[in-house]
């Protein structure tokens, strides 16, 4: 059995790559970068206008000059304008070339205008290049916007299309099985007799996979040792990442690391010392990914989120979300040498977030999970957890 920390690096040096493809910017929300966006041009791209109102000459200010003749406006998306007699103005307005010959732009709510002269409010101070955005004072033209394995949130779109990408590369979505197996998992809506249980972990697996935006689909194989051998050679040959949940542990009828090793998938760990989920698999086919995931609801949809997600991440390159770290809300005890997923409800406390452990009736009892947040992950060398505690927070 190993540890944690050991299942972690063994799953990350066995990370595969699912490439990359060119998808439309605007279909690109959530997806990884896989190259870097550079400015097209300088920022601002001219002297841009920053306020509606009139852009002066700031030398005539300085020689007293209060009022000024409008010769003309200068609209946003129009070529620049030219202030040929620097004791008049022109209107300007917000997003605009700065005219030529101006420098100063003084907002319309601070003049008045009568007979097409307008006049500064009394006392008004004025700065040269006052509301004026400086031509390429934000950044130059190939900029670094953005880089490879940054998540494309809505800045990242923005700046995007801002520099004129119509198309980004992003990373490309791995194609994921999730099988169930045993005879007892009946699916919702089918009727149940008393000795069978509702399928409830692809279904929870399969919904999280596809909010991610993955490509994933439930399968469900009966304990059955040929029908499941053939079943699981198809679904990899098809799939870029199995995720098999059940048929791990000791029973007469847990299959599945025996075919995963008769299909030539190679074992990289059986078993960690962690609670819930110990008798978790992972091994490796080609650029494939294989996971085996405890039967019982808590423990698969726990591992599912400290183990497989990431590893789905690190597939596509990207870059690591930050580390969330919350304080156990009271004294925890868990007594036994195995690291402690530990399913919480997290409130804030100012600037700290505090994990309250949800009372669950062992790794068969899912419905505890139900309202929790996530979980927290407690060492295996402490017993005794204090109050205040410092962990590793997952959400859900
Ligand atoms: N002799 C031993 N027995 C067990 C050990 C052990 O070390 N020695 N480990 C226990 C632990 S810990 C776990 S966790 C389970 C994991 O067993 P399996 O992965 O083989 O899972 P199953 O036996 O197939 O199922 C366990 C439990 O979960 C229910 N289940 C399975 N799939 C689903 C699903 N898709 N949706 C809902 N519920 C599911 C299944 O009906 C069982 O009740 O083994 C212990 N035993
Ligand atoms: O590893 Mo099991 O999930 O503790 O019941």
């Amino acid at each position: 059995m190993i540890s944690v920390q050991e299942a972690e690096k063994l799953i990350r040096q066995n990370s595969p790559n699912y490439y990359s493809e060119s998808i439309p910017t605007i279909e690109a929300h959530g997806r990884i970068l896989a190259e870097d966006i550079l400015a097209e041009r300088e920022n601002p791209p001219f002297n841009r206008v920053a306020m509606d109102g009139i852009a002066i000459n700031y030398a005539q200010w300085q020689n007293s000059r209060t009022s000024f003749e409008i010769k003309g406006t200068q609209a946003a998306g129009h070529p620049p304008l030219s202030l040929e007699d620097p004791s008049t103005c022109l209107e300007a307005m917000t997003g605009a070339v700065l005219p030529s010959g101006c420098d100063c732009v003084i907002p319309v709510e601070r003049i008045s205008v009568t007979n097409n002269v307008a006049t500064l409010e009394d006392g008004l101070e004025l700065q040269q290049w006052q509301n004026v955005h400086i031509q390429g004072s934000d950044h130059s033209q190939g900029f670094k916007l953005a880089r490879t394995g940054q998540v494309l949130n809505a800045p990242e779109i923005a700046v995007a299309a801002a520099a004129g990408y119509g198309q980004v590369k992003v990373a490309k979505l791995a194609k994921v099985a999730v099988i169930a197996t045993g005879d007892e998992l009946v699916s919702a809506g089918v009727d149940i007799k008393p000795w069978q249980i509702r399928r409830s972990n692809t279904t929870s697996i399969v919904a999280s996979l596809k909010s991610a935006g993955y490509d994933a689909k439930e399968y469900h194989l009966k304990d059955d040792l040929d029908a499941l051998r053939d079943k699981l050679r198809d679904l990899l040959e098809s799939n870029d990442m199995l995720i098999l949940t059940g048929g791990v542990s000791m029973g007469k009828f847990d299959f599945v690391p025996q075919v995963l090793k008769e299909l030539s998938v190679e074992q990289i760990f059986h078993k960690v010392t962690q609670r819930p989920g110990k008798p978790l698999w992972f091994g490796t086919s080609s650029n494939k990914s294989v996971f085996g995931l405890p039967g019982n609801p808590v423990s698969a949809l726990i591992n599912f989120q400290r183990y497989i997600l990431p590893q789905l991440n690190r597939s596509q390159n990207a870059l690591c979300p930050p580390q969330l770290k919350a304080e156990l809300a009271e004294d925890f005890t868990f007594k036994k040498n195995m690291t402690r997923f530990l399913p919480v409800c997290v409130e804030s406390n100012g600037p700290k977030l505090l994990a309250r452990p949800q009372r669950t009736n062992g790794s068969g009892d899912f419905g505890s999970l139900s309202g929790s947040h996530g979980f927290i992950e407690l060492e295996a060398e402490i017993s005794d957890f204090k109050k205040g505690h410092v962990a590793i927070f997952y959400p859900w």
